[in-house]
């Protein structure tokens, strides 16, 4: 593949004792939306977080942006244009929207137009109604919304999106769909961590499966609707 964005080899990471990721190996093409699919507890939380330097990778490399950035802090990973919108909606509940996204400010690459919180307004015209409200106020589909809109105040090349769709109503579940395909719009790669095939067909054009810890298959979307025998192998329970 011509340059992907980010490229993961051999990706290894645990928590104490315990070894989650076996050697996870994906990469995302620029623009592209894939989606790390898994049951519960295969790892698709926790190679994002490796990733994105949250959680210290045990072995193998990561590469962003044509940088190594395996073992660097968060912040680094996220100022090189790396955004992530973790699974627990982390907003200021004490902040209002806007002052939410002012928090997630940073400088956009040269020649790229960045984003301004009237710009995210446009983008998410519910967001831009409650532009004044505090965010512990709004329910949890619209703080999710928020965490997205956040993230791109960073102006990402790429954002690892965390199970955007868990618990929320299917109206809101449609407008983060939307919100996603928005993003690819504006050429921003998604990886998107989803146990929902529905969710993922909307969004995405590749699927990854993970299992154990490792990918053991990755194929188009409409490749694994069709497949009822993929499906039955790694992803229903
Ligand atoms: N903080 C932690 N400490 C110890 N073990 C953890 C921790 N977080 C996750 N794990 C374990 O790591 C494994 C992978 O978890 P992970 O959250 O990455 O899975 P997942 O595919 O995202 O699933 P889910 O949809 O349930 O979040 C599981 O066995 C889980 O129990």
């Amino acid at each position: 593949m011509a340059d992907p964005v980010l490229q993961v080899a051999g990706l290894r990471a645990g928590y104490g004792p315990a070894e989650v990721l076996f050697g996870v190996e994906l990469h995302l093409a620029r623009g592209e939306v894939a989606a790390l699919m898994g049951r519960n507890g295969a790892g698709k939380s926790t190679t994002l977080k490796a990733i994105m330097g949250l959680l210290p990778p045990r072995g193998g490399s990561v590469r962003f942006a044509g940088q190594e950035i395996a073992g660097q802090a968060p912040y680094r990973i996220a100022r090189l244009g790396l955004g992530y919108v973790p699974e627990d909606r982390r907003i200021f509940t004490d902040l209002t929207v806007t002052e939410n996204l002012e928090v997630g400010r940073r400088a956009a690459p040269p020649g790229r137009a960045p984003w301004t919180p009237e710009r995210l307004f446009e983008f998410f015209p519910n967001l831009a109604e409650m532009r004044h409200r505090r965010a512990g106020a709004m329910s949890g589909g619209e703080q999710q919304m928020l965490t997205i809109a956040r993230s791109l105040m960073g102006n990402p090349e790429a954002v690892l999106l965390d199970e955007p769709s868990e618990g929320l109503a299917p109206v809101i579940v449609e407008q983060m769909a939307e919100a996603v395909l928005r993003m690819k719009a504006e050429g921003i790669a998604v990886l998107v961590s989803e146990q929902n095939l529905d969710f993922a067909g909307a969004v995405a054009d590749r699927a990854l499966i993970l299992e154990k810890g490792s990918v053991r298959w990755q194929g188009s979307i409409a490749t694994l609707e069709a497949d009822e025998d993929v499906r039955r192998a790694h992803l229903t329970v």
